[in-house]
């Protein structure tokens, strides 16, 4: 449910086993109605089943940005959609989606996918999914969708901990999205030049600090440091979506942290900072844009 980077990635490799149903919408469906092609870590081009609503499944995963997930939820009442698995990054879509849905499960993922045009993507990394259900339990809807995951050759493990699991991934993201996104910079910049350094490390520590007081007490600057370093090339998706003009997914990743951190009694300038400033950067581009 929306094929875009991420859902045509998954959908390829789930395609080496099972139907897959892509759903999209606008140009990427009547791209895909073409076909799918696929650059990077492999080269392929393959026929796909896309459809512009949404259609019965056994699971349905969800990977549309995290502003269109209400609208979502809520066209997929009117299907059977069996188990729904959230693979998108932020705070808050699971909590949406199950509002309208049931035998909804967290998904987080470090598959890296980027979609170069209408119907083509770059597969650009292997990595680790996650899967888990947000009350920990590991129930059979966890390993069902786990092992379907695994007969693909995707890499995936059932986890009790879905939820911390989110957070420390937004908190990664809290650090490098927005501010890569305001200097237009990848995701390198951050360990290379030594003020940036200094900025990310006062945003890890708030987030750092609502995890601690909402029980996940975790040291996040070598995890930070690693992500950087590892994708230092990348230009993040919240400055692609800058570039292209698009709206960003802020508001479920500082946003979520600043709401969390009120709720707690936390004060997190640096995070309501960069917030405001990616959300005023939005605006400003949609002004110069019409
Ligand atoms: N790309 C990646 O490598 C990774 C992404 N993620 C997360 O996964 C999620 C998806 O990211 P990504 O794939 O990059 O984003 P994209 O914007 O590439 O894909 C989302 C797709 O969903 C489509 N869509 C939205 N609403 C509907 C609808 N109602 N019906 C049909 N299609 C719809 C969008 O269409 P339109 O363009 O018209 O809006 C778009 O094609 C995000 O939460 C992201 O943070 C997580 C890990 C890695
Ligand atoms: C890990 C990181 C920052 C990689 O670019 C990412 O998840 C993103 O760009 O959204």
């Amino acid at each position: 449910m929306g094929a875009g980077a991420l859902g045509c990635l998954y959908g390829y490799l789930l395609q080496r086993k099972f139907e897959v149903v892509f759903v999209a919408r606008g140009k990427q469906f009547e791209a895909l109605k073409r076909g799918l092609k696929v650059t990077g870590l492999v080269e392929d081009f393959v026929r796909v089943n896309a459809v512009d609503r949404p259609c019965d499944a056994d699971i349905t995963f969800v990977t549309v940005k995290s502003y269109d997930t209400e609208e979502v939820a809520k066209s997929l009442r009117n299907v059977d959609c069996g188990i729904v698995v959230s693979l998108q990054n932020g705070i808050g879509n699971e909590e949406i989606l199950s509002t309208y849905l049931g035998r909804v499960l967290g998904g987080v993922t470090t598959y890296a996918s980027n979609l170069i045009d209408y119907g083509w993507i770059e597969f650009a990394g292997v990595g680790e999914t996650f899967i888990g259900s947000m009350d920990g339990k590991i129930c059979e809807d966890v390993l069902v969708v786990v092992e379907v995951l695994r007969e693909c050759g995707i890499n995936a493990e059932a986890v009790s901990d879905i939820v911390r699991r989110k957070w420390i991934k937004t908190v990664i993201n809290s650090v490098i999205n927005p501010i890569t996104a305001i200097l237009r910079v990848r995701n390198g910049a951050i360990v290379e030049i030594e003020e940036l350094w200094k900025l990310a490390s006062a945003v890890l520590r708030e987030g750092e600090e609502v995890l601690k007081a909402m029980g996940f007490d975790v040291e996040l600057e070598e995890v930070l440091k690693d992500v950087v370093t590892k994708t230092a090339r990348n230009r993040s998706s919240m400055l692609q979506d800058i570039e292209r003009g698009k709206r960003t997914e802020i508001d479920f990743i500082n946003g979520a942290i600043v709401r969390k951190a009120e709720e707690l009694g936390i004060d997190t300038p640096y995070n309501r900072a960069l917030l405001l400033l990616v959300k005023s950067l939005e605006k400003f581009l949609t002004k110069c844009r019409s």
